[in-house]
């Protein structure tokens, strides 16, 4: 069976992204709009119905319209954009969220990609929630910094311009109301949004997310390793998400922006002091890998009933 497959806004950054994961798969077949129509609400719609399966990779506003051209009631959609999150009616695309959690996604008509930051902090946060060891209204802080390419064209343009780079690193969000808070909280199942210092960095691709804990005044004082078993259980057999071993971790002494490469694979750290009681779990991901195009193409492979890892790069 060959599944009909459009991607809206398949020339920008994680359009093109997914479009390199889908080439040289005989199973799917890729519906394409020419330059000159690519933006026209016809063209689109055309090709939005005609699809088995689209992905949306615009902003939110176009994903939004998208949903609407939409007049059949057969085409799934996986929508990259921040539009349909927490919206009713959509089953969030992160499949290792939960046991049971890929079976719903393979069910489901409208998928949410996640975004970059959230994939790396629930892969942290949800083990501990689900399994008790980090109380659901303890106070949680999130930081890390990404590649600028996670700002799509435009600020891909502004760090690539004719006068070079604006910053080295530059943190933001400081309002303090990032657009990834309402998912962030919803499926960690914490009842408090987590306080998210975020950051981009001079490189085209690439993510850390740390969520720091101070293991000693949380509840029963768990250890560093009763987190890092609960967050291995979690991803035991994975071939996307690795948890490193404890005493890989105890022997390192940093980790890079780069640490995943240009891959689909999301690396996660224990790093921590049983002495002091503190611990620093950190996530390795790229931006536009498990980020965006790679977690896009591991949901299309669950909704077609096809090998969940096909044309990932693990
Ligand atoms: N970059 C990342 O790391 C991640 C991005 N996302 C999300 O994915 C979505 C796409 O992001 P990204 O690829 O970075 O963004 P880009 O700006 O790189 O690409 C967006 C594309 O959508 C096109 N577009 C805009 N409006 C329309 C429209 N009305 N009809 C058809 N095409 C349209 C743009 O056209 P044109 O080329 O003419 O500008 C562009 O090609 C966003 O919602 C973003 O938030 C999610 C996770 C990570
Ligand atoms: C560096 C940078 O600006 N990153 C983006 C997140 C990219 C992402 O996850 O995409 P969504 O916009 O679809 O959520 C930001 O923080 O808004």
């Amino acid at each position: 069976m060959t599944h009909n497959i459009f991607i809206d806004g398949g020339v920008g950054t994680t359009g093109l992204e997914i479009v390199e994961r889908l080439s040289g798969r005989p199973e799917l077949a890729v519906i394409t709009l020419d330059e000159d129509r690519r933006k026209d609400a016809d063209a689109r719609k055309e090709a939005l119905n005609a699809a088995d399966i689209v992905i949306l990779c615009l902003p939110d506003d176009a994903a939004r319209e998208a949903v609407a051209l939409i007049d059949n009631d057969r085409t799934r959609v996986i929508d990259a954009s921040t539009a349909h999150r927490v919206a009713d009616g959509w089953t969030y695309g992160f499949p290792e969220l939960e046991p049971g959690h890929r079976e719903k996604l393979a069910k489901s008509r409208f998928v949410a990609n996640p975004g970059c930051w959230p994939t790396g902090f629930l892969a942290l946060v949800r083990p501990l929630v689900l399994g008790g060891l980090l109380p659901a209204d303890w106070p949680v802080t999130v930081s890390g910094a990404s590649g600028y390419s996670g700002g799509g064209k435009a600020m891909i343009a502004e760090f690539e311009g004719p006068d070079g780079a604006p910053s080295a690193f530059r943190p933001y969000g400081l309002g303090l109301s990032h657009k990834h808070g309402p998912e962030m909280q919803r499926y960690s199942g914490l009842q408090h949004p987590p306080l998210f210092a975020p950051a981009v960095a001079n490189a085209y691709r690439g993510m850390i997310v740390e969520v720091p804990l101070q293991l000693r005044a949380m509840p029963g004082a768990p250890t560093v390793a009763d987190i890092h078993a609960a967050i291995s259980k979690a991803y035991e057999g994975s071939a996307v998400v690795q948890v490193a071993p404890l005493a890989d971790g105890k022997a390192m002494t940093q980790l890079s922006l780069e640490h995943v490469g240009a891959t689909d694979r999301l690396a996660l750290f224990i790093f921590g002091n049983e002495e002091t009681g503190q611990a620093r779990l950190v996530a390795a991901l790229d931006n536009l890998g498990k980020g965006a195009a790679g977690a896009a193409v591991q949901n299309l492979n669950i909704l077609a009933g096809l090998p969940e890892t096909a044309g990932l790069r693990l």
